[in-house]
């Protein structure tokens, strides 16, 4: 029997770690295996989900891929990553793995019809997370004027903004969508979200409500879609033979000491987010005199921290964070901001 593999796809801050780490606290004794792709050169995701201790998830069955999006290094990563896990002599019931924010899922599907994989595993399903907090305030949607603007400036202009075609892509290439932040978004609000979706989504997807990526693992896992065998039904921009190299969006990893104050330091880097359109930090701060870590998280101008785990004997009390914006990120003065908000 093939293994299933379930692709986790879905913007930048959509909940795709929280989603998952949910999934293995509920995992009801499955053995499941985790791979974690990141945007970004620090694995945050990594770390955190390792940090949870699930006993669903042994250390050995998280596998982080190399700095790069899936999406574009499916031969020289994926694969190669994929045929170890087939290998092992008690492989895995079910494959998890998490997408980059920025990832194409059709390419990783398709990576599926490789003959040394395709005996051996299957899609069961493209599980794509949408923030409905980030969709209800037009995040993803295209200002039209501004669009019909800049075609009359340029009649080859053809794309969508880099923000809104991941949106469609990831919700063409769906088997399921699970709309999450349910509970930052009023019920008008969340069927309009739901709307905008459906009209992105193959007749027949399921959509769910969830807050905080709590969805039954029952609903999630042994969808059977097999969707390596039904590509032709998830458009794609590549299909057209379209670009997909990531030059829409940078990010860099500042690192730094202890952060005095870490309620100042929040409401600063609210302030420089704000003035820089950043579309997401996450990592760990130092606070001085304090023995955990604080977990950092900003999806767009909404920021979480809390304190995780002791830092361990040996390990640098140091701050690093990722910063992930559109290209043209004004780096060296984010990079002042937060070196001013550290001190
Ligand atoms: N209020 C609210 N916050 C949520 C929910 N789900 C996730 N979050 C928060 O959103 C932030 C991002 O969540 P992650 O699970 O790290 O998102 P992700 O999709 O894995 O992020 P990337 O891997 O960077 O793309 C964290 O601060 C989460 O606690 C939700 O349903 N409601």
């Amino acid at each position: 029997m093939k293994i299933p593999a379930t692709v986790i796809t879905g913007f930048l801050g959509a909940g795709k770690t929280t989603l998952i780490r949910h999934l293995l606290q509920n995992a009801g004794g499955r053995r499941l295996a985790l791979v974690i792709n990141e945007f970004g050169d620090v694995g945050v995701d990594g770390d955190l989900v390792r940090g949870c201790n699930d006993e669903a998830c042994p250390e050995e069955d998280i596998v982080e891929l190399a700095n790069g999006c899936i999406c574009c290094t499916v031969a020289d990563d994926f694969l190669p990553t994929m045929q170890k896990l087939l290998d092992r002599p008690n492989p895995p019931e079910h494959i998890i793995i998490e997408t980059s924010g920025l990832a194409l899922p059709k390419p990783l599907v398709k990576a599926f019809q490789w003959p040394d994989i395709r005996t051996r595993a299957t899609v069961d399903g493209v599980i794509a997370l949408i923030d409905a907090d980030a969709v209800a305030a037009g995040r993803f949607a295209t200002d039209e004027a501004a669009l019909a603007a800049a075609r009359a400036a340029d009649p080859n202009l053809d794309h969508d903004s880099p923000l809104e075609e991941l949106f469609e892509e990831q919700l063409a290439c769906a088997d399921m969508v699970v709309l999450n932040k349910a509970d930052l978004v009023s019920p008008d609000r969340l069927a309009d979200v739901e709307r905008q979706v459906r009209a992105e989504t193959r007749a027949g997807v399921g959509i769910v409500r969830a807050d905080h990526g709590a969805v039954d693992i029952g609903a999630l896992l042994g969808l059977s879609a097999a969707a390596e065998d039904d590509l032709a039904s998830r458009p794609s921009h590549l299909d057209a033979g379209e670009e997909h190299d990531h030059d829409d969006f940078t990010s860099f990893v500042f690192s730094g000491g202890e952060v005095a104050d870490p309620v100042r330091f929040a409401a600063g880097l609210e302030t420089l987010i704000a003035a820089h359109d950043v579309l997401r930090i996450k990592g760990m701060v130092a606070v001085a005199g304090k023995p955990s870590r604080l977990v950092l998280q900003a999806v767009g101008p909404r920021i979480q921290q809390y304190f995780d785990r002791p830092w361990a004997a040996g390990e640098p009390r140091a701050t690093r964070l990722v910063v992930i914006g559109q290209t043209g990120l004004d780096e060296a003065a984010i990079r002042a901001g937060l070196a001013a908000l550290i001190g």
